[in-house]
């Protein structure tokens, strides 16, 4: 089965996790695609759920589909979020916003009761960093922050480059909230608890990509069927 086939199946799987009138928080990327997608068959067959969005894209996607849409300003809190990830360990912290879509996909994941990540099972690590590290900053003083960011790595154990995330176009890549991304090549991430306190304390970055003690849930693809994770504690 190719990639993309197993994708859905793994996107398939989680639109069994939803029950009528739950409020979904709806990922990013070729993976929450194929969800968005899936569960817009549901909706059209008469299935009442409402959706919040983590990118414009997959807002103009899920409209598509007919899903009914919200805010999280409407809806605070959420009852499940299905998004892909770029990498998961074993205790189910990921590497995520390949697609440039962390910082909404963090926040949307926060407001969740439940978040599950659908992936093929190649993203399935035994250590985070082969992927590099996406690093959402504001554009104002990005040379100093980029400087501030590989430091960052260094005192939290692991070293590479952070490089300005560009367009196919070569302009620099701008989010949704109008920021940039710097994506850090670690290679291997020895203590991602220690190196997202220390990132997550350098002067303009907004947000960074380890999801770390949100994920509830991994549903995981390969050539061998389906594979579910389970998170044993989170968020206490
Ligand atoms: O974090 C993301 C977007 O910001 C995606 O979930 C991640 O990049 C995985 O994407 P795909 O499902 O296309 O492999």
């Amino acid at each position: 089965m190719n990639p993309d086939s197993l994708k859905r199946e793994a996107a398939a799987r989680a639109v069994d996790l939803v029950e009528p009138g739950m409020r979904l928080g709806l990922g990013t990327g070729s993976t929450a695609k194929h969800f968005v997608a899936l569960l817009g068959e549901r909706v059209r067959a008469g299935l009442d759920v409402i959706g919040v969005p983590t990118s414009e894209a997959t807002r103009a996607d899920a409209e598509a589909a007919g899903i009914r849409m919200s805010t999280l300003e409407e809806t605070p809190a959420l009852d499940l979020t299905v998004d892909g990830a770029d990498e998961i360990a074993p205790d189910l912290s990921a590497i995520k916003g390949g697609g440039g879509a962390l910082l909404r996909e963090k926040i949307v994941a926060a407001a969740s009761a439940r978040m599950v990540v659908i992936a093929d099972e190649s993203k399935w690590v035994e250590t985070l960093g082969r992927f590099p590290l996406p690093v959402e900053v504001v554009p104002f003083g990005v040379a100093p922050t980029t400087i501030a960011v590989e430091a960052a790595a260094v005192a939290a154990g692991c070293a590479g480059r952070a490089v300005l995330r560009r367009t196919r176009e070569g302009h620099a890549f701008v989010t949704d909230g109008g920021h940039l991304i710097l994506d850090l090549a670690l290679g291997r991430i020895p203590d991602p608890a220690a190196l997202a306190e220390r990132l997550a304390a350098v002067p303009g970055v907004v947000e960074h990509g380890l999801f770390i003690g949100l994920v509830r849930t991994a549903i995981l693809a390969g050539s061998a069927g389906i594979r579910i994770e389970t998170a044993r504690a989170v968020r206490g």
